[in-house]
């Protein structure tokens, strides 16, 4: 759409006071990245098949998901010319992805994402040598996916029922479904797409249950994609978001596979029956703590999207004025309106810093797996468990502040931020329900309090529960530092509070797993511990609203500095040139209720009832 820049995000980009391309390099860790990534923005935007005449909103749940695979399958094949040609894309994964850009072209999910996502990288982190050379070549059939959370279990996946008994005489596994709760249910892309995938179920050998493993199994013919006999697979349905991934359920009827089909880098099931143990228990749970990992990035950039579809709104949209004898305002210029935005863009920014270093953590303690040390695992999978938890959280509840701060615009499918939405509110249960992961990250914690509680050693990381014991924590200071200690006495005082009443339930006579259930609660909230005064209070929120005041003019190059494309964006309140009238008007035109002057409704039903005595 041509025409002119809004005159007031004219204004509000000249009075920005920073250089907004260097704050885009620093998004991307370098303007090398930047560089790469618009040359792939450019790439795969310029695909005209990618694009829609239709707005998606339109389609049929059917319909939807053809068009969506029809456009998966273009980015796939981009994607693997991209790996081998010109276009050199170095990680997927890092700030230079091309994740990003799938948000434009798909306006939902791309029914791709598990096969790329978690298929691909499960096989490269759990997979033997042996096994990863036969399965990960480039122009393999499988379109895979990853198949654990049963009807019955989700959270809970030591309760997973799905089997695989090994026969020793055939050299098999024999996949089972024993009953209705154990169909698996949710796995994306498993509905219609995938023709294999990684199967969580509970190893049998000679009757012994070993726990969860993963297993590679073919559910459809690669030729005619008919389900294999003994595998009964289809698509759960509509949903509230996610409705172009595919979503499915899979049970087996005693299907075999070969033995060489169960994942065995850290565990191996030899021919005769033998089972080697694993150096960690946990190690098949490594998908999920890379995903946890991946997902704090996202989120960062889910939040990025929200911000600059309402702050570029907020600067164009003109309601009431501040004065009575003045001229309406931008709605930008309240200061509820800045409390609510501009918390936002900050969000985006600690969760992709955070974000970045969980991933160089993640690294890192990968690497020291490999060489046999595990010592950093417990702590990686604390962190992740309660970033995950609380990245979604925040951002789900941020993307809603902000729809809401677009008024009734906010609430079109067309502004893009309801979609934002139903994507960001699922990662607060997939990959990890919300209360379920704090509870992980409680655990870790209430083990170094009792450590403490002891006066037994700590480690560095947790000397500041020694010192809230000793009263050693300073009186509150307004500074980053203060506000650093802080949170430290917070954490502290929370899990000691916690602490407590699980020793208390446990003096009451209740068994510890009955006592933890009891203190739940206080094991996920937060309250507060510090030192702080309400002196102090009324001195932060006086600082925070000269800062509210400092970042205003700046408020739209901090989020065209997150250089999103409006292709991208999908918002017709959000575009960079803020034509935000003209674009809603058009996307109005596009609805097929204004395809006919008078709808046929009207004849069949309308008529009858309002003109019944005037006939
Ligand atoms: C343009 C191009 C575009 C192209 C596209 C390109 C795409 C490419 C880009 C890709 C981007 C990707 C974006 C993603 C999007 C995602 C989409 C949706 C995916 C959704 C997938 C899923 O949704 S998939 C299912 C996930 N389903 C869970 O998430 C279950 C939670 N449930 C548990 O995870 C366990 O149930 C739970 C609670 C741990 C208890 O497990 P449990 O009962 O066995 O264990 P216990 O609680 O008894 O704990 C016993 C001890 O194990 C310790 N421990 C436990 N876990 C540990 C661990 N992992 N590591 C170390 N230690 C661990 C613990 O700390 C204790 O330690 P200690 O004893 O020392 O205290
Ligand atoms: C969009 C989407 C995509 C998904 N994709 C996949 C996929 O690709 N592959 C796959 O395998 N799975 C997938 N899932 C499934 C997902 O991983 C599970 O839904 C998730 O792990 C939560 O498990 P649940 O549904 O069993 O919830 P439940 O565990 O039944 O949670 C229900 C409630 O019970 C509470 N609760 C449960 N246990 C405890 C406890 N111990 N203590 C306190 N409270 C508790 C929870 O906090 C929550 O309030 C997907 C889900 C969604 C929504």
């Amino acid at each position: 759409m041509g025409g002119r820049v809004n005159e007031d995000l004219i204004k509000e980009r000249r009075k920005c006071t920073f250089d907004i391309k260097e704050l885009t390099h620093i998004i991307d860790c370098g303007e090398e990245n930047t560089i790469k990534r618009k040359q792939i923005d450019n790439y795969i935007l310029n695909i005209k098949e990618l694009w829609d005449d239709v707005p998606e909103e339109y389609l049929s749940h059917k319909e939807r998901y053809e068009n969506a695979i029809k456009k998966a399958f273009i980015v796939l094949k981009v994607l693997r010319q991209l790996h081998t040609g010109n276009i050199q894309i170095t990680d997927h994964r890092t700030p230079t992805n091309v994740y990003s850009i799938q948000d434009g072209i798909f306006r939902n999910v791309n029914p791709l994402l598990i096969h790329i996502g978690l298929f691909w990288s499960t096989i490269a982190a759990q997979a033997s040598t042996e096994q990863q050379a036969e399965w990960l070549q480039p122009d393999s059939s499988m379109i895979g996916t990853y198949v654990q959370t049963e009807l019955g279990h989700g959270s809970f996946i030591r309760g997973i029922e799905t089997t695989a008994t090994y026969d020793s005489t055939t050299d098999e596994f024999i996949l089972h479904t024993p009953r209705l709760s154990a169909y698996k249910w949710w796995p994306g892309g498993l509905g219609n797409t995938a023709n294999a995938c990684l199967v969580m179920a509970q190893l049998y050998i000679n009757g012994t249950c070993h726990g969860l493993h993963i297993f590679l199994a073919q559910i459809r013919d690669f030729d005619t994609h008919k389900p294999l006999p003994g595998i009964k697979v289809g698509e759960i349905g509509p949903k509230m978001g996610f409705n172009t991934a595919d979503n499915g359920f899979l049970g087996f009827d005693n299907h075999r596979i070969p033995r060489t089909n169960m994942l065995m880098k850290n565990v191996q099931v030899l021919r005769d029956g033998t089972y080697v143990k694993p150096k960690h228990d946990k190690l098949t749970y490594g998908s999920m703590l890379l995903t946890r990992v991946t997902l704090i990035s996202d989120l960062a950039y889910q939040l990025s999207k929200a911000a600059t579809i309402a702050v570029r709104y907020s600067a164009v949209r003109r309601q009431s004025p501040i004065k009575s004898n003045e001229p309406e305002r931008q709605i930008l210029d309240f200061v509820s309106q800045q409390h609510k935005l501009f918390i936002t863009i900050a969000s985006s920014h600690v969760y992709r810093v955070v974000g970045l270093w969980m991933w160089n953590s993640h690294k890192r303690v990968t690497a020291d797996i490999h060489e046999g040390n595990m010592g950093q695992l417990p702590e990686l999978h604390a962190l992740a468990c309660c970033l995950k938890a609380i990245s979604s959280r925040d951002a789900s509840a941020l993307v809603e502040q902000c729809r809401l701060a677009c008024g009734g615009h906010g609430y079109m499918m067309a502004s893009n931020l309801p979609q934002i939405y139903a994507y960001t509110t699922a990662a607060v249960t997939y990959e990890g329900e919300y209360t379920v992961l704090l509870l992980q990250t409680a655990r870790y914690l209430v083990k170094f309090w009792r450590l403490a509680a002891e006066h037994k050693p700590l480690p560095q990381n947790f000397a500041y529960f020694e010192d809230y014991i000793k009263k050693n924590f300073e009186q509150w200071r307004n500074s980053p530092e203060g506000i650093i200690e802080g949170f430290k006495a917070i954490v502290a005082g929370k899990t000691k509070a916690a602490y407590d009443t699980l020793q208390c339930n446990l003096r009451n006579g209740r068994e510890f797993e009955e006592a933890w259930n009891m203190a739940s609660v206080q094991l996920t909230n937060a309250s507060e511990y510090s030192t702080i005064s309400r002196n102090d209070i009324e001195a932060l929120q006086s600082r925070y609203e000269e800062l509210l005041a400092l970042i205003r003019p700046n408020a739209v190059g901090l989020v065209d500095a997150f250089d999103i494309r409006d292709e991208v964006l999908c918002s017709t309140l959000g575009a960079y040139d803020g034509r935000v009238y003209e674009r809603m008007m058009e996307e109005a035109s596009k609805s097929p209720l204004n395809e006919d002057v008078v709808n046929e409704s009207f004849h069949k039903y309308i008529r009858p009832v309002t003109m019944k005595n005037k006939l």
